[in-house]
């Protein structure tokens, strides 16, 4: 379990935009002092879109950062599912290179998942940064209960990425999933979540006392965080 979780709490979501996207900043800029460039992963959803406005709007080297997705639904690329096309929609006109981890839909998504964490081989590992979302049913990434669990949670540790199928298939987007693993969020020099809502508040409360026992996907992770994380949230 992580040494330490701070909780942020902000009055509403574009306070908390204004936050996440200030310490997001910062850790580009201190990765790009520090190293020349900045690899980042950023959570799908539709919680984090204003972060994203805000943080593009900062004034950094852009082209010297690299952003993947935390997770992607197996659609294709401009498919309104599918996260990397909102992210890029947001970070590419900055020049940043944003690398999507699904390049078709693939029908075999096990696949998919190799496919993807070879092509993460290519990057700088760790990840300077990792920004979670949350689930209100506890998963975070694309790490969901299903027959993949398991790999995702406690595969072997270089395994980057690797295809899910959630088992139940999640309303919003009910398809299968390529996800970064446990191992690859936690090893992130940064880990960061931003949720809203009292309903994931709850849950991940839970999850934390829970600890390495939590039934949820979230719990789990935190549990095998070493460094300190914090998890922004604002009630709606
Ligand atoms: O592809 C995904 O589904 C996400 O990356 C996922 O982990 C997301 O962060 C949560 O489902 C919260 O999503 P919202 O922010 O839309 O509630």
């Amino acid at each position: 379990m992580s040494e330490e979780i701070e909780w942020w709490d902000y009055d509403d979501a574009d306070e908390m935009a204004d936050a996440v996207a200030g310490d997001i900043a910062f850790v580009i800029e201190s990765a790009i002092d520090a190293r020349g460039a900045c690899v980042i992963a950023l959570a799908g959803g539709k919680t984090p879109l204003p972060i994203y406005t805000k943080l593009a709007a900062t004034k950094l080297d852009w082209k010297r950062v690299t952003i993947i997705p935390t997770d992607e639904r197996i659609v294709p690329l401009g498919d309104p599912l599918s996260n990397i096309t909102a992210i890029g929609k947001v970070f590419i006109p900055k020049g940043a290179r944003v690398i999507p981890i699904v390049s078709e839909a693939a029908a075999d998504y096990k696949a998919a998942g190799r496919a993807a964490d070879s092509r993460l081989g290519d990057h700088h590992w760790p990840l300077d940064l990792c920004l979670l979302g949350v689930g209100a049913d506890g998963h975070t990434a694309s790490i969901f209960p299903g027959p993949d669990y398991e790999e995702a949670i406690a595969g072997p540790r270089e395994r980057r990425a690797l295809g899910v199928m959630p088992d139940p298939l999640p309303p919003e987007a009910p398809v299968p999933r390529v996800t970064l693993s446990r191992a690859a969020i936690v090893s992130a020099r940064a880990l960061t979540l931003a949720v809203t809502g009292d309903a994931k508040r709850k849950v991940i409360e839970q999850a934390i006392k829970q600890g390495p026992a939590s039934p949820y996907p979230i719990g789990r992770v935190l549990a095998d965080a070493e460094l300190p994380v914090d998890i922004h949230w604002s009630p709606a």
